[in-house]
Formats: structure tokens, sequence, C-alpha cells
């Protein structure tokens, strides 16, 4: 399962977790501006905006999970099994395949506005990148500063919606998390009050209180609802680190840890990363499941106008800080 969020708070974000049973080759890819971008039914970009992003590199290929563009646009795909359906011939005017949306959509549009206009008029597309590598189910959610949108490839054809919370999870379809969200209405982060009436002497025991029913597990129900309560009433100074803390704190209430979800053939689902991206200045943030030190890439300290992939491994293990005691002895206090 996954959690995607935008945040704003001075500056714009946009990130997620990526709750996964393996590796599916990740490594933070950014795609400078003269790397040509290839797809199966559209005409070719020379020339694009270059983006940052997580990757597997297939065949020369960058095939993005999430990335962001030098514009300050953000895309990612999550999981949607049994609702994604990709016809194998679009009847609108453009026709791309799910894994090449990311970079479509990112090589040429500014805004999110833009991005409406293509998806609009595209279908997507249900050819594999190579026979031995599978088309994987997803649905998209789309941001940048001004909001979020979110596309959703049905039987009926690719349906977008607005995204009032910054915020996509998975199965089932978006109306669905827009409906269940009118069920936490009652969910504050201050102490609750009495409504039981006079007489009834009763105050909240504990801090907290007034979430309690906030729903706990991962479900992506659930996750969706985790996550916008705490992004709402998330409060941060405006800084970058401050921020940029905030984020992975977010993402933090809504991660897997190894061994709470099984999937049916027994294998466990982790986040294996976690990503922030600060759209403006193109950093791309990350954590993994194993290493816990922020990490970051900065798109525009590298040659945005060159023409080959560029890509950075991820770390293996923690890198644990060891303190030593000053001069070898303990200070007394
Ligand atoms: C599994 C990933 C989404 C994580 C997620 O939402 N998990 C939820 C699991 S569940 O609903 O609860 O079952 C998706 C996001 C992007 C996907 C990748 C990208 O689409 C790029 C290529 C596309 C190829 O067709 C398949 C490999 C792949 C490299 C994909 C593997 C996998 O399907 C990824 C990594």
């Amino acid at each position: 399962m996954c959690t995607c969020i935008t945040y704003e708070n001075g500056d714009f974000y946009f990130g997620r977790n990526l709750d996964l049973e393996y590796s599916f080759g990740e490594r933070v890819v950014i795609t400078p501006r003269n790397y040509p971008l290839t797809f199966k039914k559209e005409a070719a970009m020379d020339c694009h905006y270059s983006m940052i992003g997580m990757a597997s590199v297939m065949g020369g290929y960058p095939m993005y999970a999430e990335a962001v563009n030098e514009k300050g646009l953000g895309m990612a795909g999550l999981n949607f099994p049994g609702n994604a359906f990709y016809p194998l011939e679009g009847k609108k005017k453009y026709q791309v395949t799910p894994y090449e949306v990311i970079p479509w959509i990112l090589g040429c549009c500014a805004t999110v506005r833009e991005a409406r206009m293509y998806l609009e008029q595209a279908d997507l597309v249900g050819i594999p990148f190579a026979a031995d590598v599978p088309l994987a189910p997803l649905h998209f959610m789309l941001a940048d500063k001004t909001g979020a949108l979110v596309a959703e490839p049905v039987e009926e054809g690719l349906k977008l919606y607005e995204n009032p919370f910054g915020v996509l999870t998975n199965n089932p379809p978006f109306p669905f998390h827009l409906m269940n969200m009118q069920q936490y209405l009652n969910l504050t982060a201050k102490a609750p009050e009495n409504r039981f009436g006079e007489g009834t002497d009763m105050k909240p025991f504990g801090q907290g209180m007034g979430a309690v029913g906030l729903p706990g597990d991962a479900s992506p129900a659930s996750r969706f609802v985790r996550a916008a309560f705490v992004k709402w009433n998330s409060r941060a100074r405006r800084e970058e680190k401050a921020n940029v803390s905030q984020f992975f704190h977010i993402l933090d209430s809504v991660a897997m840890v190894r061994g709470m979800v099984l999937t049916e053939e027994g294998r466990e689902d982790i986040t294996t990363y976690s990503c922030c991206v600060n759209a403006r200045t193109g950093v791309y943030y990350f954590k993994t499941y194993d290493n816990h030190r922020i990490q970051a890439v900065d798109m525009r300290a590298e040659d945005m106008d060159g023409s080959g992939l560029l890509a950075y491994e991820l770390p293996l293990e923690e890198d644990i800080q060891y303190r030593l005691k000053q001069g070898g002895r303990t200070e007394d206090a």
C-alpha cells in the first residue's frame, strides 16, 4: 500500500510512502531536459522539463513510481488492483501506457491545470513495457501548489477528480474516500467537550482524546483518514528543515512496520521508502526502511540540460551516529 501527500507551509512539498513486499530496483533518478523520452503511441520528446523521482531504469527507460518536474508539478502512481483498467486501444486523442504517463505529463506540463487538459484527452492503454514486464494496476495523484488531482483509469475511461485533501492511498476508487471522510467530521486535535450534558461530570483523562475513533490500521481507507487528519492539524515552523521533518512525521504516521501487514502469500508489506520533494527547489529528500537518515538529491545541482539519466543508489543499512563522551569522561551534572 502506499500513501501520497502534499504539504504547504511557506513552500510546497509533494511525496509519498511506497509500501511493498519487494524491491522494484528503485533508485533516485534525474531525467534531464535533453534525455530523449520515447512513447509507444505518442511522439518522442527530445527536449522536455527535467524531473526527479524514484524509478527503476529498464532498458534505459525511467519507470517512475513518482516524480516532480522543474516547474513544481508532481505525479505519483499508487496500486489500484482490481479497479485499474487499460483498454488495448484508446478512443481519445492521446494514448499513453501506465508506465509512460508520469514522464509524459511531467515532460510537458508545468501545472495541474495543464496536466488536466492533457489527461482529459488521454486514454491509458494496456501496452506493457516488454513481454516480461507486466502492467502495474495504478491510479495517480498529481499536484502543484494550487491543488491536487486524482486520475483513475477504470472501465468507463480515465476519471479525473479534484482532490481537496491532497492525500491518496489505494482501493477503492476515490469517490469512496471522499464519502468515507464524512464519517470522521467529529475528530479534533483539541480536547473533546462533554456533550452528554449537565450532571454527567466527565472530563478527558488524557491528551489526544479528541481523536478517539481515528483509525489506526494500515488499510487504504484508514491510512487516507489518518494522513488527512495528521496533515490538516500539522504545525511546523515555516523553514525548510522543519517542513521536511514534519513531512516525514506525517508519512511516518501511516507507515508500515515489518510484520504488521502480511500479503495473502505471507510476505511482509513494509514502507520501503518515504520521500518528500520541495517542488520549488527540486530537492528530493528520502529515507528507506533500513536507513532513517534523511538523504537528499538536488536536481538543480546537476546539469539539467544534460542528455543522460542520473541515478543514485539507495543506502542499504542504518547509518548510526555514535556519540563519544567529551575527553572520555562523564561530566558531573
Ligand atoms: C507497487 C507500487 C505501488 C505501491 C502501492 O501502492 N502498494 C499498495 C499495495 S496494495 O494495493 O495494498 O496491494 C507501484 C508504483 C509504481 C509501480 C512501478 C511503475 O509503474 C514503473 C514500472 C511499471 C511496470 O509495468 C511494472 C514495474 C514498475 C517498476 C512498477 C512496479 C510497481 O507496480 C510500482 C512500484
